[in-house]
């Protein structure tokens, strides 16, 4: 291994191999030699139990953030939707290559399917829908007060063997890991325009060390302008909205011609109350677009629906 190698520090799961596997191939395409690192992470470590239940920010990239820092590994591949907004001093988000579908999918389970329940509007009433996730929890709420929604953890194989196993009628995703993980046949209905999805969600962020310029080079030659401009003005508006990755916050950003048009949403747990706003801005003043649409958010209340949830 020659002293220029590329070291990827990634979590072992399928999903989250496939995308470091990915750069991987990218970054040798541009001549570079890479090698992959495997890393357990707190969030892979509990199996069970909801995942707000572990408490802190991060579970999913703290371990790799911290073997960046010791120089055990030079570039981390993360899932931009786990790495929080707040900046880790010493690090420095490099680049977010293409990205995937930003949307959520909904997978309902075959002899619903054959029941004729393809959508969620025509799901029977009372029907068990399984997500981990706050923000898919009040949404489906508030579209569907009759969903009994219930908790669902582990890896996407491990989510669709529970739907399978007749635990939830329904179950959403993001339709990212089904689409990278070749199971794009699983989705029933694509929830594009139904759920606001997480900041982030769909695209990779890669995080390297600050000082680090030569991998810092090679990771930006992997940046999509338009998803790094779209993906800053989701992650400006969860950061001024304080929510952390457990906030019943949506947001979406769509770049076209220079232009961003940006959603943001927040809800009250039971999905009862949403407020939402959209606002445009032009792509190279995406933090600030996000930041204007957190304050819009602050100004119709969104401070007292988050402050609920963290009670
Ligand atoms: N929190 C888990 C997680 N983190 C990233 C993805 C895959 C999609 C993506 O790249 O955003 C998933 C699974 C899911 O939400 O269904």
């Amino acid at each position: 291994m020659s002293d220029s190698t590329i070291r990827i520090g990634t979590r072992g799961s399928r999903l989250a191999r496939w995308q470091a596997d990915w750069v991987a191939g990218e970054l040798r395409r541009l001549g570079h030699e890479v090698a992959i690192v495997e890393i357990t992470t707190a969030g892979d470590a509990q199996k069970t139990g909801p995942i707000g239940a572990i408490g802190t920010q991060g579970v999913f990239t703290k371990e790799i953030q911290r073997a960046l820092l010791a120089g055990s590994v030079d570039l981390a591949v993360h899932s931009l939707k786990d790495l929080p907004t707040t900046p880790t001093p010493g690090l420095v988000l490099a680049a977010v290559p293409e990205r995937e579908s930003p949307f959520d999918a909904l997978i309902v389970r075959q002899d619903r399917i054959d029941g004729g329940a393809a959508t969620l509007d025509s799901l029977p009433r009372g029907a068990r829908v399984g997500t981990g996730s706050v923000r898919r929890k009040a949404q489906l709420l508030h579209l569907r007060p009759d969903l009994v929604v219930g908790d669902l953890r582990g890896n996407v194989e491990t989510r669709l063997a529970k739907l399978e196993a007749g635990e939830h009628d329904a179950i959403v995703l993001a339709e990212a890991g089904l689409v990278r993980l070749g199971l794009r046949g699983r989705i029933t209905q694509r929830l594009a325009g139904v759920i606001i999805p997480a900041p982030g969600q769909g695209a990779l962020g890669l995080e390297c060390r600050a000082d680090d310029t030569a991998t810092s080079e090679a990771a930006n030659r992997l940046n999509r302008h338009e998803d790094h401009a779209a993906t800053t003005a989701e992650r400006a508006a969860l950061a001024r909205l304080e929510g952390g990755c457990l906030a019943a916050l949506g947001a979406h950003a769509l770049a076209e011609n220079e232009t961003l048009a940006l959603t943001a949403l927040v809800l009250s747990e039971s999905g009862d109350r949403c407020l939402q706003v959209d606002e445009v801005g032009p792509l190279a003043e995406a933090q600030a677009l996000g930041e204007r649409v957190a304050d819009a958010l602050l100004a119709q209340g969104a401070a007292a629906l988050l402050r609920e949830r963290q009670a």
